[in-house]
């Protein structure tokens, strides 16, 4: 078994002749948290959407749990363990929350049609959407449809479709965008509380969530990580400064 739950090893990313991603490099160990902060255009989501296998990379590896992933589907990469956040837009909006949920765990447990599988499963299922409906705190509202939520609640209900079938790796892609500071507040804790043990990235432009929520930061500058480490040290960093934490952190104080 690896020394890391993912890995980033040299990964390029060309569209026709631009280079996006250049030489990504990742070491991140299990049960750590990474925000990817970055400028805009860096490259942030194209990382992540290699990373789920939405996109395949030009040359590199990336592991999951030591295991080369590169050529994989997306549907594979989550068997292996990797969830990614679907968007707000994903959910199914004429289903209620509980069975929104239910619909992720049954995914999960690998049901396939299979209507005696389906039925032995049904119960496991349902205990484990009861329970994931606690962690984000939806329980008051199971019955209610995802298309009557607050944008709040639908955010915590992405959340909950993310992590329901267990993935020990959470990628979540600017979790609080949208949100109001003291919903983000809230947030914060909340992917802290169910994300507890498990390895989580994040995409993240607001530095509050940043700062408040990661172990670790990598700094992503022209397709390249330019910085990884503890987030005291990665603002001390001189070329973090330089390349794009220094005007953002003025902002801040400003
Ligand atoms: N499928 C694609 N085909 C061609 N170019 C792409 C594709 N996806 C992304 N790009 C380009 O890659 C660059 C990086 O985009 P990306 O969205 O990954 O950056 P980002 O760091 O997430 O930016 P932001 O912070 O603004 O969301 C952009 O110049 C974008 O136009």
């Amino acid at each position: 078994m690896s020394e890391y739950a993912l890995e980033l090893r040299n990964v390029r990313k060309s569209f026709g002749k631009s280079e996006i991603i250049r030489g990504a490099e990742l070491a991140v160990k299990p049960g750590e948290r990474v925000a990817v902060i970055g400028p805009n255009g860096a490259g942030k989501s194209t990382l992540f959407n290699l990373i789920s296998g939405r996109f395949h990379p030009s040359s590199g590896d990336i592991l999951l749990h030591g295991e080369r992933i590169n050529h994989l589907k997306p549907y594979e990469i989550n068997r292996r363990g990797l969830s990614r956040s679907f968007q707000v837009s994903n959910l199914f909006t004429r289903l209620s929350v509980f069975e929104n949920i239910r619909c992720a765990v049954l995914w999960s447990m690998g049901y396939k049609y299979a209507f005696w599988k389906f039925l032995a499963e049904l119960d496991d299922a349902n205990d484990r959407a009861e329970e994931v409906l606690e962690m984000i705190k939806l329980d008051k509202r199971r019955d209610v449809l995802a298309m009557n939520l607050t944008y709040a609640e639908a955010r915590a209900l992405e959340i909950g479709i993310t992590i329901a079938g267990g993935s020990s790796v959470i990628l979540l892609d600017e979790p609080t965008a949208g949100m109001s500071k003291s919903e983000t507040k809230r947030f914060i804790q909340l992917i802290r509380e169910v994300t507890e043990g498990k390895t989580l990235l994040t995409v993240e432009h607001d530095m509050g969530v940043v700062f408040g929520l990661a172990d670790k930061i990598a700094v992503l500058v022209y397709g390249e990580v330019i910085a990884f480490d503890t987030p005291d040290a990665v603002r001390a960093n001189a070329r973090v400064q330089e390349a794009y934490l220094g005007s953002v952190l003025a902002e801040v104080h400003a």
